[in-house]
């Protein structure tokens, strides 16, 4: 008989998994999933309330986020995105008003540029998109494997509201293998509508 995996390892089979299924995502569906998506944030009481939005700057087939970006600045909420601190895989989120404010840096991931931005404590977010490749529908979510949302998220006030954006394939059916420092988001958005996170514990 194999040996049962480890949730390091399981982990990792789902990542390989989302990788393999967002690279495969035809562009015409990815623009249409998008719109839907962004429709149901815009719509949402959370958006409305958010003082601001902090979130990422989406690369290659994430949900897209640089218009989500554009549609803060037209409703002037303010707009944070994280910079890497590759030393100790730790983000530091800075206030970005335009997009000549960023720079690419590594993971071709356009990132502020410290000297040209103000930075904010994550203590102070309240309204915080987090990027993930699977989410179940406890909230509990699997990114690329880093920690670098689990070890900022550890560090938010409990009365920030944490969001996940999935496509259809990213909202895992079963309870997604979970760490101690896993910390869960309290709404998931997908193409449908949005999910209410339960925060029991099963
Ligand atoms: N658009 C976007 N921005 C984001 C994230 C994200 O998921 N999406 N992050 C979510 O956490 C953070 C970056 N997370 C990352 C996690 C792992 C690797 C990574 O493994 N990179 C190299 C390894 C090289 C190295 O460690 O130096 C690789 O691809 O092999 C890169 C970025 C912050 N910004
Ligand atoms: N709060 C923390 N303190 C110390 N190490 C942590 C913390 N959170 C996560 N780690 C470490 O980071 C690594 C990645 O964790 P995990 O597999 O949960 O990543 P992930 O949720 O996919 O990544 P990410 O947070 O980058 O999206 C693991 O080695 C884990 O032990």
């Amino acid at each position: 008989m194999s040996k049962p995996m480890s949730i390091v390892q399981l982990k990792q089979q789902i990542r390989l998994e989302m990788i393999q299924k967002k690279k495969q995502l035809p562009n015409s569906i990815f623009e249409q999933y998008n719109s839907l998506l962004h429709e149901w944030l815009y719509m949402s009481e959370a958006w409305k309330k958010a003082p601001h939005v902090a979130l990422y700057y989406s690369v290659e087939k994430e949900v897209d986020t640089l218009k989500i970006i554009k549609q803060a600045w037209l409703e002037n909420k303010p707009v944070y995105l994280p910079k890497c601190n590759r030393e100790d895989k730790t983000l530091t989120f800075y206030r970005v008003d335009s997009f000549e404010q960023l720079e690419t840096v590594f993971y071709g991931i356009p990132e502020p540029i410290p000297e040209q931005c103000e930075s904010i404590s994550v203590e102070e977010l309240r309204f915080i998109i987090v990027p993930g490749l699977a989410f179940d529908h406890a909230g509990f979510r699997i990114g690329y494997g880093a920690g670098y949302y689990d070890r900022t998220l550890e560090q938010t006030d409990p009365a920030a509201c944490l969001v996940g954006l999935v496509f259809p394939f990213q909202l895992y059916l079963n309870r997604l293998p979970i760490d101690q420092h896993d910390r869960s988001v309290q709404l998931i958005y997908t193409i449908d509508g949005v999910i209410q996170c339960d925060h029991k514990e099963s």
